[in-house]
């Protein structure tokens, strides 16, 4: 059976990315996705977006919904201080088990912990089973039409608390309609729009920040 996309951005990684060196994953995604075959990681413009949010929120635990191949885990947890927390959500096993592997090559293991499963099953579970108080950042970049119920449900959840910053990928392409509307329209939520463009290509994107207000 030949290879599917996801396996060749891994086989790359191990062959060109320098082992326990996270921004070198990081670089070689990149440089994959840019030169060879396109996948929606976010990308270079958007993560350089997402450092600079990550960094000012000093999270010591957070929430990702959409693993896929792991690289936002990477560029997130390149940049958590040593005692902090990511877990991220993928349902596919295939892309859980690729991103598993992107993550240990990084050596970030330690930081990261993949929940396979899908978010409306694995986000009633994190207090309990995995041990969460509250959340201080989420990055959403799973379904786009997901981003809105799953964010009532994360508040429903009672995860939200003062201050948690919601960091959402792709509001412009593919679009985040019914995110945005919920959003914006929200006086919980204070937010705003990061214009920037789709990974690797001209084409405009925009990232949103929803700060809860309790
Ligand atoms: C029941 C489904 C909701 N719950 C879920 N729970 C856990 N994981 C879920 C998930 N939904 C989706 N996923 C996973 O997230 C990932 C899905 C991401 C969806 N992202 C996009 O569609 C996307 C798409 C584009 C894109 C843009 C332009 C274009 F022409 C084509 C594609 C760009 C992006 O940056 C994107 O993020 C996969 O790994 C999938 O298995
Ligand atoms: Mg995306």
């Amino acid at each position: 059976m030949d290879q599917s996309k996801e396996q060749r951005i891994l086989n790359f990684v191990l062959q060109n990315a320098v082992r326990g060196d996270p921004q070198s994953v990081v670089d070689t995604i990149d440089k994959y996705c840019a030169q060879k075959e396109w996948a929606m990681n976010v990308g270079d413009e958007k993560g350089l977006i997402l450092d600079k949010i990550l960094e000012e929120a000093k999270p010591s635990t957070s929430l990702e919904l959409g693993t896929y191949c792991g690289y936002s885990a990477v560029r997130m947890a390149r940049l958590l201080k040593p005692s902090a927390r990511l877990l991220t959500i993928e349902f596919n096993p295939e892309f859980a088990a690729i991103a598993k592997q992107i993550i240990e090559f990084a050596g970030v293991q330690e930081k990261v912990k993949i929940l396979e499963g899908p978010s409306e099953e694995i986000i009633p579970q994190l207090k309990k089973k995995h041990e969460v108080d509250t959340l201080d950042f989420v990055f959403l970049d799973h379904w786009k039409e997901r981003y809105a119920p799953d964010t009532i449900l994360l508040q429903e959840c009672g995860l939200l608390r003062k201050g948690t910053v919601i960091l959402a990928d792709n509001v412009v392409c593919p679009g985040a309609p019914e995110f945005i509307n919920y959003i914006r329209n929200n006086s919980h939520f204070e937010c705003t729009n990061y214009p920037s463009h789709l990974e690797y290509m001209k084409v405009k994107d925009a990232m949103e920040k929803a700060v809860f207000l309790g």
